[in-house]
């Protein structure tokens, strides 16, 4: 464990930052109204249960594979049922996309003051990359990223460090300075695996897990107040 720190401006002073990774769900865009209606429609097909929002929150981080993995786990359906959920949930999902998902407070600032400070930035999401082009597009923030990976642009997701490197590389920064702003562990893990700085926003999704047991330079309460702290 590195020594917990309240606040992430330590790092600034080791490296000037140059670029910032940001995350999508969780820590741009909550988007829990979106993964369940689209799984609740999936679920609905393939006539199964429907898995409460609360239980969904806890699985998204990790890409759509996983998520549909872990439904079907959750409502004890058999695992042969994945093509067909698959094929379904990808149906479903562009028809909800944006709808039921709200951008949360601080990030059109934080990305404002981040640019501002001459940062290039660039969002890189476990989610397929389709799927964030078109939600930041609804939710107009795609104008403030030079590139947008999803989870399907590499051959590794995050935790692995590997969508980080190759977004380094993209942005022409190095990972040390380069600041990785995300919510969850995956996050966390996959920056200091690349060295990269990470900061983690407090009101993600995390696998129900309190956010500030991982391993990160700091944590703040909105994108906004990390952009001030730099
Ligand atoms: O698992 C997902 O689809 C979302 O993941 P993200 O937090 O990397 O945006
Ligand atoms: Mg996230």
């Amino acid at each position: 464990m590195l020594p917990v720190r309240s606040t992430p401006s330590a790092f600034a002073l080791q490296a000037p930052l140059q670029a910032a990774i940001v995350d999508l769900d969780g820590t741009m865009v909550d988007t829990l109204g979106d993964f369940s209606a689209a799984l609740d429609r999936m679920l609905a097909d393939l006539s199964l249960p429907a898995v409460p929002a609360a239980a969904v929150a806890e699985m998204v981080g990790k890409g759509s594979e996983h998520l549909i993995r872990s439904v079907l786990a959750r409502v004890q359906a058999d695992p042969g049922l994945y093509d067909a959920a698959w094929a379904s949930y990808q149906r479903h999902y562009p028809q909800v996309n944006g709808r039921h998902s709200q951008v949360y407070p601080g990030v059109v600032e934080g990305l404002r003051a981040l640019q501002a400070r001459g940062l290039a930035l660039a969002c890189l999401t476990n989610k397929p990359t389709d799927f964030a082009r078109a939600l930041l597009r609804d939710k107009g923030l795609d104008g403030f990223f030079a590139q947008v990976f999803g989870g399907d642009a590499f051959a590794r997701k995050k935790p692995d460090p590997l969508p980080l490197l190759r977004t380094c590389e993209a942005l022409g920064s190095p990972p040390g300075r380069t600041l990785m702003l995300g919510d969850s562990s995956n996050d966390a893990q996959a920056a200091r695996a690349a060295g990269c700085p990470v900061v983690l926003v407090s009101y993600g999704y995390n696998h129900g897990q309190p956010v500030r047991a991982v391993d990160a330079d700091g944590w703040v309460d909105s994108l906004a107040e990390a952009a001030a702290l730099l």
